[in-house]
């Protein structure tokens, strides 16, 4: 059954850009998704529909059964929580803590649950150590952190991540491939846009690619990167792996760190 459902929708900002032109997918509960694509494709249009920070032009957006031209913001936003891919457009405390606090005390939550739950997240994005830090004090892949955290610490099912990989270290990838773990485990709907197809391989099994305001395929990332055509179209790069692997003339299916270093071992 679906938990998130687009059906025939198009967006148009107020000037009158079309953004998005005629999108369908269904996505389940407890789905891990990833949406890629070239800038300016429609991906965050998109999942902004989703919180309903945007409600669709035409055409109708279903969450957790609430059509969300039905609703307010919200409300949807006690089902969904969008991390922003700027930082800077989220946070609006002077610490980290309040910044975190904020969520769950709007969803009015206990005191003692506000307080596990801010605990929780801080936990997960390695926040622990900088909690009386005013979050503009802080580098920029830290402030990612801290909106991801005040998401997190809202407990909401679904949860949009946009571009949480940009600018991010291998201490912050490793972090996100530990919240995915963790979300996915408590059974949340996860969708993630991302440039990194590293990190797509990696932890995702679904792929949405979007290109020219529409999604054009949903797949797993071996069809991308085996699909040439889509790859072009929609403007992707190949993990690094696959194009050492394809220069090496080894089979086009090896697209991880992992598959590339058994199947050198097997040969060997
Ligand atoms: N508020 C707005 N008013 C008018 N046009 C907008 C607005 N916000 C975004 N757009 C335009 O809508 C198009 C889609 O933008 P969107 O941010 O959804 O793309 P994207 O796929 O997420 O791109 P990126 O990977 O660069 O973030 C872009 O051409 C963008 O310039």
């Amino acid at each position: 059954m679906s938990f998130i459902k687009f059906e025939n929708v198009k967006f148009v900002y107020p000037n009158g850009f079309s953004a998005v032109e005629d999108i369908n997918f269904e996505i389940g509960q407890g789905e891990n998704i990833a949406i890629v694509g070239q800038n300016g494709a429609g991906k965050t249009t998109t999942v902004k529909m989703i919180n309903g920070l945007l409600k669709p032009t035409k055409g109708k957006v279903i969450v957790a059964g609430m059509d969300t031209s039905d609703f307010t913001t919200a409300a949807l936003s006690r089902k969904a929580g969008y991390v922003f891919q700027n930082p800077d457009d989220q946070i609006f405390h002077n610490t980290v803590e309040k910044e975190i606090q904020f969520g769950p005390e709007v969803l009015k939550m206990s005191e003692s649950k506000v307080k596990e739950m801010v605990e929780y997240s801080a936990r997960l994005t390695g926040l622990t150590d900088v909690m009386e830090e005013n979050p503009y004090n802080l580098p920029l892949s830290v402030r990612k952190f801290v909106t991801i955290a005040s998401i997190l610490a809202m407990d909401t099912d679904i949860v949009i991540l946009d571009e949480p990989t940009a600018g991010q270290d291998i201490r912050g990838i490793r972090l996100l491939e530990n919240i995915l773990k963790e979300l996915t485990a408590k059974g949340k709907t996860i969708v993630t846009i991302t440039h990194d197809m590293e990190f797509v391989v990696n932890n995702f099994n679904k792929v949405f690619v979007m290109a020219h305001k529409n999604l054009l395929k949903i797949t797993n990332p071996k069809e991308v990167f085996s699909d040439d055509r889509l790859l072009e179209e929609s403007m992707l790069m190949k993990p690094y792996v696959s194009e050492i692997v394809s220069e090496l003339g080894f089979p086009g299916q090896i697209t991880s760190r992992a598959e590339l270093v058994e199947y050198v071992k097997k040969a060997k």
